[in-house]
């Protein structure tokens, strides 16, 4: 048997209300050290609501979000970004007038942790530890090319790398490969599947076959509530979500 994960995040009846509508409605979420959750739902489920939520960008009505056991929903965004989330948004924020090297090297040296403090006299960065993270999200053979001239694709997968350059313990991503080609959602799919274990992810996304191949447990929310979880097969088969998804498709088009 294998043993109970650690909690790393833990959602308590957490309510947003803007101007009285009830974005998230007493929701109850919770995320193992090292697991990788898929969050899907409608539109407008509040799926991106609730990672707004968890990082600070938006504040609960009430309820309370717990990381490592302790409240964050009381600390102001840029201080919930030092106990260890990072975020990446669905609009890549990468520096493209700089090349691949040079946004990692920025990357790298914004970590808050032992890096700056063994680097900041000589004002260098760990080049292995750079090449490194090229490599996790395959961009080792364009390091000299500058972020304007990357795929979207590629600037995704630059973003995700100055994401784990900051090494978050839990990771939020929204809809990660919209507007990605099949090839490139297969690749993110490899991506992830290699940081599997070694991150705790919350993945909020539409496309169903990259959810089957990430998933262990997808979290479906409907009307603010979390409505399903369980495995790609249980929440497909489930009645309820099969209905909230009644009129977009089908749950293989959320
Ligand atoms: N700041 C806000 N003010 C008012 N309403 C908001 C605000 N943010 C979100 N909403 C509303 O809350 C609901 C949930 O939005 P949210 O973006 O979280 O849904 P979602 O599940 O991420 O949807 P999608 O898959 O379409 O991105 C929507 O009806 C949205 O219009």
């Amino acid at each position: 048997m294998t043993p109970a994960r650690d909690q790393l995040l833990a959602l308590k009846q957490v309510t947003v209300a803007f101007s009285g509508f009830i974005a998230v409605d007493r929701l109850d979420f919770e995320v193992a050290s090292g697991e990788l959750r898929c969050l899907i739902g409608p539109n407008g489920a509040g799926k991106s609501t609730t990672l707004d939520l968890i990082c600070g960008k938006s504040r609960i009505t009430s309820g309370e979000i717990a990381f490592r056991g302790a409240p964050i929903h009381v600390l102001k965004e840029f201080r919930i970004a030092r106990t260890g989330i990072g975020r990446k948004f669905q609009v890549p924020s990468v520096f493209r007038e700089l090349t691949v090297r040079e946004n990692l090297e920025i990357g790298c040296s914004r970590d808050p942790g032992v890096w700056r403090n063994l680097f900041r006299f000589t004002g260098g960065v760990d080049t292995e530890r750079l090449e490194r993270l090229a490599v996790l999200v395959g961009l080792e053979d364009h390091l000299e090319t500058q972020a304007a001239q990357l795929s979207h694709g590629q600037t995704q997968w630059l973003e995700i790398a100055l994401i784990l350059a900051q090494d978050p313990a839990l990771i939020l991503m929204d809809e990660p490969t919209a507007g990605m080609t099949a090839q490139e959602t297969n690749m993110t799919a490899e991506l992830f599947n290699r940081l599997r274990g070694k991150h705790t992810l919350v993945v909020v996304e539409h496309d169903m076959g990259f959810v089957r191949d990430i998933a262990e447990t997808i979290s479906v929310m409907h009307q603010g509530k979390l409505l399903a979880q369980g495995t790609a097969d249980e929440v497909s088969q489930d009645a309820k979500v099969r209905e909230a998804y009644l009129g977009s498709g089908g749950i293989g088009h959320a």
